[in-house]
């Protein structure tokens, strides 16, 4: 007999979110709009026995109350992975090989997996997705990424945003969509996986960017002009890698994506960016920020990548020669500045 799913008896839908950050907190504050049971993942216990305590993440988002009758914190990911039908990964790219090492294909056999990650596995130099079908022989039609135009405080704020959800297998676009969407948010199914995590890769990249230029005392003119060349960049890298006739650079899910990290306060990439500019080392940046910059380890696995295609790619390997050539960045913009049109 054929079971009846958990919607139509209208269960609470078992998902697990793993990861601990300010974007697993507010996806939670998402998702807790819904009919859901959340069972989430972080990796220190002192902030599992937090959680269970007081309700809110002790370390991001502080301030957004998560519901106990939704939402029950664990410390051992196999235990909440058990039973349930959705995982949302948001774990920094970088660390996810070694949040996952203890795990098997069984974990995530018959599970929908969402990337909300946009970075790259470095060493490996390959997107999240991607990265879960080779090691776990995850599917490509139960894989998706959540992209879009969307800074995790502002969700906590309850401002109105929107997300795309990308996978090759619209029905499970669809339904993480579903989950997705409530009051506040408003989440779109797509078909284009590989180039919407590109595009959140690289948009990581050229936020630094922004943040580089506008710490040496560029201005709004010069950023207009970069992010201009940006998208230029980005399309000359995906027509190559992953052609796609009916993808739209120009929609919220690639250009909305690009804009709000490039110009956003919140954005820790163009923060990251700022102090390089203003002469900090990667350690101390790294130190001041207190938070995960993507794109840091994202440039040097685009740089990799893009060994192989050639594309010619001027403000990325102007990132990559400043953060890890030791170029001095006044100059490296000054060379970039030959490249924009
Ligand atoms: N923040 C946002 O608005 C958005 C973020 N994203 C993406 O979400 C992903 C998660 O980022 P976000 O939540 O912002 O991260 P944050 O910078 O808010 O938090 C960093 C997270 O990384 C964990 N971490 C740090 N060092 C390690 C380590 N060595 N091993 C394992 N975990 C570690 C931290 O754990 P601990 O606290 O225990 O140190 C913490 O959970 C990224 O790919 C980001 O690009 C996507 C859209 C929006
Ligand atoms: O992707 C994001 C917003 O859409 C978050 O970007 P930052 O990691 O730069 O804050």
């Amino acid at each position: 007999m054929t079971e009846i799913p958990a919607f139509k008896k209208n269960l609470p839908t078992q998902i697990a979110v793993l990861g601990g950050g300010s974007w697993a907190t507010a996806i939670i504050k998402i998702l807790s709009e819904n009919n859901v049971k959340i069972k989430w993942w972080l990796r220190r216990k002192s902030d599992v026995d937090f959680i269970k305590k007081y309700n809110h993440n002790p370390s991001y988002l502080t301030d957004a109350p998560l519901n106990p009758r939704k939402v029950r914190a664990y410390h051992k990911m196999h235990d909440a992975l058990n039973g349930v039908e959705y995982v949302i990964l948001a774990v920094p790219a970088a660390f996810i090989p070694d949040a996952l090492k203890n795990l098997n294909r069984n974990h995530f056999a018959g599970k929908k997996i969402v990337s909300a990650i946009k970075g790259m596995i470095p060493e490996e130099n390959m997107l999240v997705t991607d990265w879960m079908e080779k090691v776990f022989g995850v599917p490509q039609n139960m894989l998706a990424a959540i992209a879009g135009p969307c800074h995790a405080e502002e969700v906590a704020l309850e401002k109105q945003s929107y997300l795309t959800i990308a996978s090759p297998n619209l029905q499970v676009a669809q339904d993480y969509a579903n989950l997705m969407s409530c009051r506040y948010i408003q989440a779109n199914p797509i078909g284009d996986l590989y180039g919407v995590e590109y595009c959140a890769v690289i948009k990581n990249i050229i936020a630094m960017a922004c943040g580089i230029t506008h710490g040496l005392g560029y201005g709004d003119n010069f950023q207009a002009v970069m992010v201009s060349n940006a998208m230029q960049e980005i399309k000359r890298f995906l027509d190559i890698v992953y052609p796609d006739p009916y993808r739209d650079l120009h929609s919220s899910g690639y250009l909305g994506d690009l804009l709000v990290t490039a110009y956003s306060q919140f954005s820790r990439n163009r923060t990251f960016g700022n102090m390089i500019g203003r002469g900090y080392s990667v350690k101390s940046a790294q130190i001041e920020m207190n938070m995960v910059a993507e794109g840091y380890y994202a440039v040097k696995s685009i740089h990799q990548v893009n060994k192989q295609y050639d594309v010619s790619m001027p403000i990325i390997d102007a990132v990559y020669n400043i953060l890890y050539e030791k170029a001095i960045p006044a100059n490296e913009i000054m060379t970039l500045r030959t490249f924009l049109k």
